[in-house]
């Protein structure tokens, strides 16, 4: 098997690399055009007409899927899953022979990087998921995870299943300025954090983010001891930004990205709010933990050379949470 190697800082402006003090930098998204649903952006909500290309494995994506999950927009937004191995050569590729994943049903290419040419020929940035993609002027409309939730969540209202879920607001107005003070702390220190301490390749770089890492958590864990949710009794963008690190960190951040100081099972009020919010109806069947730890494990030979995956742990997300009790 081909080795995957994240690439070494070289100059190229937009893409992920290790800096030259060894820190993982993440590259800023490329494409950042907005659907609405009166259509002022040229991008109109519409149903059928957009379309998620995911890995099930990435975080990122990963909040993609659990709004189009929530708000009911399953027959609305259709998806494809890329392979959960990633070659960083090649890029994220199609294999429907996997288990879980698709083949490119819209663009029918090979490699994601195809679609990103499709739209730009000399397109040389970061290949990334998740990516918005309009199938009625054939171009890409956003590849910033943060962004595609916020059309998620407000525009396409008139097409979600059921008038609950059309209701549902996990932005609103009052809460914005909270919701953006703690995804502020939240992204670099415990999101993209684990990443850092993931791929630094001096103890200088790993030092400072499993300190900032494991900080932000207690902080979490604080607010987490006086209220069910981040933000306050009812489940905000904050929360699923969170979660989808938090399902992913026992059974890949701790051991394979070392960030083992705690694991979140440790935690008295972490562990029982990420059972609560896996147990809201449509969240479990957002989760492939075969696709979470073989993407990790196996195409991050830099940092697991042979590719072995772990066994375990056995985490039980559906024991009793008792926090609907609590707060
Ligand atoms: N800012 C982007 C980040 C997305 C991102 O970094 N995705 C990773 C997967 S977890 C990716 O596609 N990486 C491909 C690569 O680095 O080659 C977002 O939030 O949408």
């Amino acid at each position: 098997m081909e080795k995957a190697v994240r690439p070494e800082y070289d100059g190229t402006p937009g893409r992920s690399v290790i800096d030259k003090k060894g820190a993982f930098q993440r590259s800023q998204s490329a494409f950042r055009n907005w659907v609405t649903a009166d259509g002022s952006s040229g991008f109109k909500a519409q149903p059928g007409r957009y379309h998620l290309y995911v890995s099930l494995a990435c975080p990122w994506a990963h909040r993609t899927l659990i709004l189009r999950k929530l708000k009911g927009l399953d027959d609305v937004i259709s998806v494809n899953v890329v392979d959960w191995l990633l070659n960083f050569e090649t890029g994220w590729e199609f294999n429907e022979k996997r288990d879980g994943c698709t083949p490119d049903t819209v663009n029918s290419v090979k490699y994601l990087k195809e679609v990103y040419r499709k739209v730009d020929p000399d397109y040389n940035k970061s290949v990334t998921v998740p990516v918005l993609w309009d199938k009625e002027t054939k171009t890409i409309v956003n590849n910033e995870s943060s962004e595609i939730i916020r059309m998620l969540n407000s525009e396409f209202n008139d097409f979600c299943k059921t008038e609950e879920q059309k209701q549902l607001d996990f932005y609103p107005e009052n809460l914005r300025k909270s919701i953006d003070d703690i995804n502020e702390w939240i992204y670099p220190n415990i999101n993209n954090g684990v990443y850092r301490a993931g791929f630094a390749r001096t103890q200088e770089a790993y030092d400072e983010a499993v300190i900032g890492l494991f900080d932000a958590l207690d902080k979490v864990e604080s607010i987490l001891s006086k209220q069910r949710y981040l933000v306050g009794s009812s489940l905000t963008e904050a929360d699923i930004r969170l979660f989808v690190t938090l399902v992913r960190f026992d059974s890949v951040y701790e051991q394979h990205f070392k960030c083992n100081k705690k694991r979140i099972l440790d935690y008295p009020n972490i562990w029982p709010y990420v059972r609560d919010i896996y147990q809201i109806p449509g969240i479990a069947e957002t989760i492939n933990m075969e696709h979470i730890k073989k993407h990790y494990m196996m195409s991050h030979r830099s940092i697991n050379q042979y590719g072995i995956v772990c066994i375990g742990p056995d985490l039980d997300f559906m024991a009793p949470h008792g926090r609907d009790k609590k707060y």
